[in-house]
């Protein structure tokens, strides 16, 4: 649950991922420009005693090119965070940097261009429509943008397709596709237009474990052979060890971080942050001064 206006605020972690340095010039010649910035993000849903802080105060940087797994409890805030990343909510207060666009400077219209020409989405739920093939639900985001098929865009959606493994599946609908054959469509249709970001929002909550981990595999592809930056708001650790770095969220807060995630650290991160939430736990730590601890351990 988020947490309410009126509760004690839990010890702020500070996971902002620039490294300590004497010299700024140095790192900034050899660190990549995170893809997209968070800075002291909050977002509060109604007012008053019954308010609940959905985010509170969450700084973050998701470094381009590499694959970023946001988990934690159910109401912990994920999907807010992410809809706000994405430009698709607006927030209460602070700053989203898309590269160096702001996303919170920008008026309705000028979102909507940016979230059809910078920002790739992958939903639980396939989202694909049934009276087009694979094919040309791959390509709707062009056709919507009224733009032609050209030799470039060709070019990259046959990669995409050998990629993704679907070659034999271009001229097939929906329905006679398998449930993983599908999400790699949509996979494939939020690569299209080569956005900056894709945000993925549970997209194997609806796949059997096998498909689910073909997926990921290919998410993964996606990643490191296309150079594409993803994002990833997921409840299972297995799901989130395909990730380079898992970003731990409790209470609208930044709870811990960890690199080069294996499912047991991941499990055993979760499995902490829920203990210190219990109630049994009082007076030990609470859940970020121990994921704090993982998030050392883990650099
Ligand atoms: N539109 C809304 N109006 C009021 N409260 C909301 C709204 N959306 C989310 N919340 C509250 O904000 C908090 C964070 O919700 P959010 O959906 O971001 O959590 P989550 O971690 O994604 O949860 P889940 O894993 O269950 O999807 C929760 O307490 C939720 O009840």
């Amino acid at each position: 649950m988020g947490r309410r206006a009126d509760e004690a605020p839990l010890p702020t972690v500070d996971t902002m991922t620039t490294p300590p340095t004497s010299n700024p010039v140095a790192i900034q010649a050899t660190t990549p420009s995170p893809a997209v910035t968070a800075s002291d993000l909050r977002k509060t849903y109604g007012r008053g005693e019954t308010a609940v802080h959905a985010l509170d105060g969450v700084s973050l940087a998701l470094h381009r090119g590499h694959f970023t797994a946001i988990m934690g409890a159910s109401g912990s805030g994920k999907s807010t965070l992410l809809h706000l990343l994405a430009g698709l909510d607006s927030a209460t207060s602070g700053t989203v940097h898309l590269g160096g666009t702001d996303l919170t400077a920008l008026d309705d219209d000028a979102l909507t261009v940016l979230r059809r020409e910078r920002v790739g989405f992958v939903f639980q739920a396939f989202n694909l429509l049934p009276m087009l093939t694979a094919e040309q639900n791959i390509t709707l985001p062009l056709e919507l943008a009224g733009a032609r098929m050209n030799a470039e865009h060709r070019a990259w959606l046959d990669r995409l397709v050998a990629t993704l493994g679907l070659r034999d599946r271009l001229t097939h609908r929906p329905s006679e596709l398998s449930g993983g054959q599908q999400q790699r469509v949509a996979i494939a249709r939020a690569l299209l237009t080569q956005p900056d970001v894709v945000f993925a929002d549970e997209p194997t909550g609806n796949l059997d474990s096998r498909s689910g981990a073909e997926v990921l595999s290919f998410l993964r592809t996606c990643v490191r052979e296309l150079g594409q930056t993803v994002v990833m708001v997921t409840h299972d650790a297995q799901a989130a060890s395909y990730a380079d770095r898992v970003v731990l969220v409790a209470d609208g807060r930044i709870a811990g971080d960890l690199s080069d995630p294996t499912p047991e650290r991941v499990q055993v991160a979760l499995d902490a942050l829920r203990s210190a939430d219990s109630p049994r736990s009082s007076g030990g730590l609470r859940g970020a001064e121990i994921l704090h601890g993982a998030s050392l351990e883990a650099r």
